[in-house]
This record gives C-alpha cells, sequence and structure tokens, in this order.
C-alpha cells in the first residue's frame, strides 16, 4: 500500500483542503429525527444516519473523516454495526478514515486492537494512547500504508497535567514528557517510515509549532479548533506547511441544531477548509 504520507497528500489535492470532519453522534445535539426514540432511525441507526449524511454533506470539502469510537461504542452491539456502516460510507466517499479510539495497551492485546482498526474497519489511520510505552505503540506501526496518530500535545485544559512535565531521558537529556513521547514514537516506527504521526491540540499552537520543527516530515491530526477555541490561522502558522489534518467535529455537526442540518454542515465546512487553505 502506498505510504500513508502519500495518501494524505492526495486526498488533500482531491478535496482542495486539510480538513478532517469528526463524526461524533451526541444523542444530545443530533436532529431530532435521528436522536428521539419514537423515531425508526432512533438510537444507533439514527446515528450511522446522521452520519452518513454529514458525509455525504462535506465530502467534497474534507480530504478526511474521523469517526470517535466512543460515539459508537455507547450504543452496545448496534454501535458496532452503525460504526460499520460509517466507515463504509467514508470509504465509499474516497476520503481517509480516521478511527479515533485512543487505544494503547501490551503486545498481543494492542495487536488485537490493530486487526480490528485496520483489518476489520479498513481505517487508515487511527488515534494511539502511548502512556504504556514502546511496546504499546509498534502494534499500531506494523501496517503498511496506514498511519498512527500518537497523542502527544492534547487539546485538553489537562493534556498540560503530564505532558508538560519535564523528565530525564536514558541520554540524560531534560526534556518535557510529550517530547519523550514524540521521540519514542519514531524511535518504534523505524521499520516502516511514514507510519507515526501525532495528534497535536490546536489549543496549544506554540507546542504544534515545536513539534513541527523537530519532526517536518510527520504527519499532524489536529483536534480543538472552533468549539475548543483553537484558532485555523494559529495551526496554519505553527505547522509551517507541514503535512496535516485539522478536525473539526461539533463545529461542523452541529452547525445547525435542526433543520437544514446538511446545508449548515456544508457551509461551515467549506468555511473551516477555505480558512485552512494556505
Ligand atoms: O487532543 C485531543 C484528541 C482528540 N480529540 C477529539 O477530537 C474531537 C474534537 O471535537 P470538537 O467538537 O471539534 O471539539 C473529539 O472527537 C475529541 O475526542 C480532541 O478533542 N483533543
Amino acid at each position: 500500500m502506498t505510504p500513508f504520507p502519500a495518501r494524505l497528500a492526495a486526498a488533500s489535492g482531491a478535496s482542495g483542503s486539510v480538513l478532517c470532519v469528526g463524526l461524533d453522534p451526541d444523542p444530545e445535539r443530533m436532529p431530532a429525527a435521528f436522536a428521539s426514540g419514537a423515531s425508526e432511525t432512533a438510537g444507533a441507526t439514527g446515528a450511522a444516519a446522521f452520519c452518513r449524511a454529514i458525509v455525504e454533506a462535506t465530502a467534497e470539502r474534507a480530504a478526511a473523516f474521523k469517526p470517535n469510537l466512543a460515539f459508537f461504542e455507547a450504543y452496545g452491539p448496534d454501535g458496532w454495526d452503525a460504526l460499520d456502516a460509517v466507515c463504509e460510507a467514508v470509504r465509499a466517499s474516497g476520503r481517509l478514515l480516521i478511527l479515533d479510539g485512543k487505544r494503547g495497551d501490551i503486545g498481543n492485546t494492542g495487536r488485537r486492537y490493530a486487526t480490528s482498526l485496520y483489518d476489520r474497519l479498513l481505517g487508515d489511520a487511527s488515534t494511539v494512547a502511548p502512556y504504556m510505552g514502546s511496546d504499546s505503540v509498534a502494534p499500531f506501526l506494523e501496517h503498511e500504508g496506514r498511519c498512527a496518530f500518537v497523542l502527544v500535545t492534547t487539546s485538553n485544559p489537562g493534556g498540560a497535567d503530564l505532558q508538560a512535565l519535564v523528565a530525564r531521558g536514558a541520554d540524560g537529556d531534560e526534556r518535557s514528557l510529550w517530547r519523550h513521547t514524540a521521540d519514542m514514537a519514531i524511535r518504534a516506527g523505524d521499520g516502516l517510515p511514514g507510519t507515526v504521526g501525532f495528534v497535536a491540540g490546536a489549543t496549544r499552537p506554540e507546542l504544534l509549532a515545536e513539534i513541527r520543527e523537530a519532526y517536518p516530515e510527520a504527519p499532524l491530526l489536529v483536534p480543538g479548533v472552533g468549539a475548543q477555541g483553537g484558532t485555523a490561522g494559529d495551526v496554519l502558522r505553527a505547522n509551517a506547511g507541514g503535512p496535516i489534518l485539522v478536525n473539526s467535529s461539533r463545529g461542523i455537526l452541529y452547525a445547525s441544531g435542526g433543520d437544514g442540518f446538511e446545508r449548515a454542515a456544508r457551509e461551515a465546512a467549506s468555511r473551516l477548509a477555505d480558512s485552512l487553505a494556505p
């Protein structure tokens, strides 16, 4: 399979954008027709129908879609079927499929997670929680053409609690934990170049700039624009033209709370895609 960075470049070229539309179907916020118990499209089926409509409405301006697995798993077994249907819709759109499950565990468990994400759901990339160390990241780096976006500087307020701590590495060098994490992931991915990317939140653009400077070729997945306060301008400046996907979920999914949600989503996606153009 073609290395992920080349596939990312192709998807960005085809859509003319670096936008990733996040698929977080929240029953509290989806249009009533998809969320209410009375409707035949309620529950997991409603979530899938809503996401498919969003994919159709926004695919022209999106390079990728990112289903957040939590919003599907919450429905139990039906949620898995819904996720499967949404993944199929994303694949049919020709855009990249980023599976946001934030997985990470000991080797044999990690390999089963990777099998599920890459061989079963056919994701192009996934998000990986690296706290268990290099052997927990490695299973996600063994799939040619796929990318593991390793969480390094997350967008949430508590992200700095651990990520900013300064620690001495085996080489005696003092660096922040997030930088150790990034270096560790790059070493773990030595075997298959292009398989390691990073999640770098838009809410800390100064750290995004540091990651980009340290790893100019690494794909970055950047959440946190819009609803969390990050801005497209800050991200573009910090990224300095490197390979990137900028995610927005709520700002697109719930651009209109009810009728006309597809049009509102299309317009919101288009505006953000335009503001992310270099
Ligand atoms: O650091 C991180 C890592 C992942 N996320 C995920 O991205 C989206 C953001 O949603 P918005 O509605 O655009 O704020 C969501 O799925 C998160 O789980 C993140 O926000 N920050």
